[in-house]
């Protein structure tokens, strides 16, 4: 039998290398580490030169941990190993000249200052409460439930923004401009709902079920629900104006793309129109939704010095109270300092995406 080398690909983070063998159904499989910096491998299985013994070994940069964990699927091998020495390496392996079997794996490619978000993110979640193998039965478990949970989550709002979406087009198509003017009472408990459910969204990247940062969620979130329940839900005055319509047209019109986007994710489908427009169309949407909001913001102003709603009482010396208005002032500063993070974050995330799939491609 002929003996030959796989296709390897490999990814790092700070703590780990990642391997990823193309070999399928493999059999036999001899994976060790010499030297404390030497990993040889050696299996039978499918690999691009058909049945054989496939074998390779790599020196690597710098000495790693002598435990290796391995998982062989019916499509590859995975390998994950520790580093000795957390810290980002600027090669794998010793020789400077790359080995021609092995290649980046561009599914697992972080650069350095995306790894030490991922680092960040990870920091600030809950610790799993049990040590999960990414080889073992309880993993498997938790990754089917986290995927079901997610999935669930994804689909109730696609539905929920989605039906405001329909509703609201429809109206505007039958009623025209006379539409704007209840956009609220047609479609506000819907968007109650919705939007209380996106809570979740800030809670998820806490747990570690999704790898978004919790500042840009919770800027999001927090932005939303902000408009949604003190402007509009607080104000009867706010209720029956424009402004409504363009908040909540802005608002659906991204979500309906988004939701879907990760539905698919999670049963790791991907449509190359659905990805564009969820890492394309916030760049029109986002500061038009802003700017929408900010109108709300400015025109619930009067309406809170008039009605002294949610005012702060002051002692005697300084006047009666102070209106909210002052607060929501402030808040109009912040709006535009949390467009400027999320906005980062949003352009961050398309050219994350968009850079992976160039070198993909090449
Ligand atoms: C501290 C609080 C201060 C409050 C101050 C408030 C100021 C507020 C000012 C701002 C007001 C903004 C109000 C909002 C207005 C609008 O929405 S206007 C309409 C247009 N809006 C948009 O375009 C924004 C849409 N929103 C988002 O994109 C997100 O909410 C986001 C958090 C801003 C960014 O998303 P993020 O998750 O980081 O990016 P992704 O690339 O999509 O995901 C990263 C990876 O995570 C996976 N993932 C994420 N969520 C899920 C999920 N629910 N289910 C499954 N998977 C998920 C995703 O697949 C990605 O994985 P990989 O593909 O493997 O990388």
């Amino acid at each position: 039998m002929q003996i030959l080398t796989p296709h390897v690909y490999w990814a790092q983070r700070h703590r780990d290398i990642y391997l990823r063998v193309e070999l399928s159904d493999a059999k036999n499989l001899d994976i060790s580490l010499q030297d404390n910096n030497t990993l040889l491998f050696r299996a039978q299985g499918h690999g691009a030169k058909g049945d054989n013994e496939y074998r390779f070994s790599l020196e690597f940069l710098e000495p790693v941990r002598p435990e290796i964990s391995h998982k062989s699927t019916q499509r590859q091998v995975d390998i994950k190993i520790k580093k000795q020495e957390e810290r980002w390496w600027g090669r794998l392996t010793l020789q400077e000249k790359k080995p021609l079997f092995l290649a980046p794996d561009f599914d697992r490619w972080l650069d350095e200052s995306d790894a030490e978000m991922e680092i960040s993110v990870e920091s600030r979640t809950f610790t799993v409460p049990f040590t999960v193998h990414f080889n073992s039965p309880v993993s498997s478990a938790y990754l089917g439930l986290k995927k079901g949970y997610l999935f669930m989550y994804n689909l109730v709002q696609f539905l929920g923004f989605s039906w405001i979406f329909v509703n609201m087009t429809v109206r505007l198509f039958i009623l025209g401009q006379d539409s704007f003017y209840d956009t609220f009472h047609t479609t506000a408990d819907m968007m109650y709902f919705c939007q209380m459910m996106a809570v979740l969204e800030v809670i998820n990247p806490l747990l570690g079920l999704v790898k978004t940062g919790f500042l840009p969620a919770m800027i999001q979130v927090a932005g939303r629900n902000v408009i949604l329940f003190v402007i509009f839900g607080s104000l009867e005055d706010m209720q029956n104006k424009p402004v409504v319509f363009f908040v909540f047209y802005l608002w659906s019109t991204i979500e309906i793309f988004r939701y879907p986007f990760y539905m698919l994710a999670c049963i790791s489908t991907e449509w190359k129109l659905l990805t564009w427009l969820r890492y394309s169309l916030w760049i029109p949407l986002y500061p038009l939704g802003v700017v929408a909001e900010a109108v709300a913001v400015i025109q619930s102003l009067p309406i809170f010095d008039e009605t002294r709603l949610f005012s702060l009482p002051l002692p005697a010396v300084l006047g009666h109270s102070l209106s909210f208005s002052f607060t929501l002032q402030l808040y109009l500063v912040l709006m535009f300092l949390g467009l400027f993070i999320n906005f980062r974050h949003l352009y961050k995330q398309r050219r994350r995406r968009y850079r992976l799939k160039k070198r993909k491609v090449h």
